[in-house]
C-alpha cells in the first residue's frame, strides 16, 4: 500500500472538521498578548468543535503557560491544538490485534443500523486478506433479508466467504455454524455481522448475550474482539453509543467511520478522553480501501489542520 496517497485521503477526511474548527477559532488569533478573554473563547471554540470540555481546557492550559506575548497566530495554534490532541489519542491508537492461534479468531461487531457496519465488515476482511488471513463473514443480522445481501455482495467483492442462516433465523446459529466452518477450514479470522436494532434495547441485549453464550462454549475466548462501529456524523450522540453497546455488548475497541462527510470529527476525541477505548481505524470513503489503522499523529494533525 502507497502511504503518500492515503494520508492524502485522511486529511481530505478530516478536512470538513478542521474547517470547522479554523472557522470557530477564527477573530480569536490575536496580535496582542492572549488574555484570559481571549483564551474562555478559545475553549468555547474547541468545545464547539466538539473535541470535548476536558480536551478544551488542557489545550487552554497549554496556550496559558506558553503565553504568547506576542500574539498568538492560526498556525500556531492549530500546532498545539495537534500536540494536545497527539497526547490524548496516542493511548487508545491500538491497531486490531490479530493472533494466529486459536482459530478462528472471533470479532463480534456491532453497531447501530446505518452506522457503516457492513461496509467496515467488508473494508477489515480486506485489510485483513491483504495481511494474508483467511476470513470467513456471518451473517448474524438476520433481521433483514437486505442485510444478508448486503454482506454477501461485499464477500464476493472483498473475496472471501459468507455463512448465513434464514431472514428471521436464530443469530447464534450462523454464529455457531461459522465457528464450525472456520474451525473445520483452519480459516484465521471470523468476522460477525450482528443487528443494530438499539430500539428494542433488551431484544438486542439478549441476542447478543446469547451470541456470546453460543461462542464461548466452543471457544473460551471468544470473542476476541467486540469492535462498534460509530458514525462520526452523528457527533455526540456517538458517544451516548459508546455507552450503550458497553452496555450490551462489552465494546473492546472502536471504528469509527464517515469521518470523510462530517465536520463532527472532533467527535472522535471526546470519545477518546471519555471512554479511553482502542481506537482501531477510521474510515473515510464508502470502497474497500477507505479504511485506514487508526494513527494518532496523522489524525491529530489532520483534524487541527495542521502542517505535516
Ligand atoms: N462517506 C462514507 N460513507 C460510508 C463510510 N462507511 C460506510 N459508509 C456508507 O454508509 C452507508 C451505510 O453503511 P452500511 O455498511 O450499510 O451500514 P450498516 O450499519 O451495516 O447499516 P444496516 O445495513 O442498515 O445495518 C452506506 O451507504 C455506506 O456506503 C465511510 O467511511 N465514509
Amino acid at each position: 500500500m502507497n502511504d503518500a496517497p492515503w494520508l492524502d485521503r485522511l486529511r481530505a477526511g478530516f478536512r470538513k472538521t478542521s474547517d470547522r474548527l479554523g472557522d470557530n477559532l477564527t477573530g480569536l488569533f490575536t496580535k496582542a498578548a492572549l488574555d484570559g478573554e481571549t483564551l474562555d473563547e478559545i475553549e468555547e471554540a474547541l468545545i464547539a468543535s466538539d473535541l470535548g470540555p476536558a480536551t478544551a481546557a488542557k489545550v487552554r492550559t497549554r496556550l496559558a503557560a506558553e503565553r504568547f506575548e506576542r500574539g498568538l497566530t492560526e498556525e500556531a495554534a492549530r500546532e498545539i491544538v495537534a500536540q494536545e490532541l497527539e497526547k490524548i489519542l496516542a493511548p487508545v491508537a491500538q491497531p486490531l490485534e490479530i493472533d494466529a492461534f486459536p482459530r478462528p479468531q472471533v470479532i463480534l461487531v456491532v453497531g447501530v443500523n446505518g452506522s457503516g457496519k457492513t461496509t467496515t465488515i467488508a473494508k477489515l476482511a480486506h485489510l485483513l486478506v491483504e495481511q494474508d488471513y483467511g476470513v470467513l463473514l456471518a451473517a448474524g443480522d438476520t433481521f433483514r433479508a437486505a442485510a444478508i445481501e448486503q454482506l454477501r455482495i461485499w464477500a464476493d467483492r472483498v473475496g472471501v466467504q459468507v455463512i448465513s442462516g434464514p431472514e428471521g433465523g436464530d443469530s447464534s446459529a450462523v454464529v455457531f455454524d461459522g465457528v464450525k466452518k472456520a474451525t473445520a477450514e483452519g480459516i484465521d479470522v471470523l468476522i460477525v455481522d450482528t443487528a443494530g436494532r438499539l430500539q428494542n434495547k433488551k431484544g438486542l441485549m439478549d441476542e447478543l448475550a446469547k451470541i456470546r453464550r453460543v461462542l464461548g462454549r466452543l471457544n473460551p475466548a471468544a470473542p476476541h474482539n467486540v469492535v462498534l462501529v460509530l458514525d462520526a456524523t452523528t457527533g455526540q450522540n456517538g458517544l451516548n453509543q459508546i455507552e450503550v453497546f458497553q452496555e450490551v455488548a462489552g465494546v473492546t475497541g472502536l471504528v469509527m467511520t464517515k469521518l470523510d462527510g462530517t465536520a463532527r470529527g472532533g467527535v472522535l476525541v471526546a470519545a477518546a478522553e471519555q471512554y479511553g477505548l482502542p481506537i482501531h481505524a477510521v474510515g473515510v470513503g464508502e470502497g474497500m480501501d477507505d479504511l485506514r489503522p487508526f494513527d494518532a499523529r496523522e489524525a491529530a494533525r489532520a483534524i487541527a489542520g495542521a502542517k505535516e
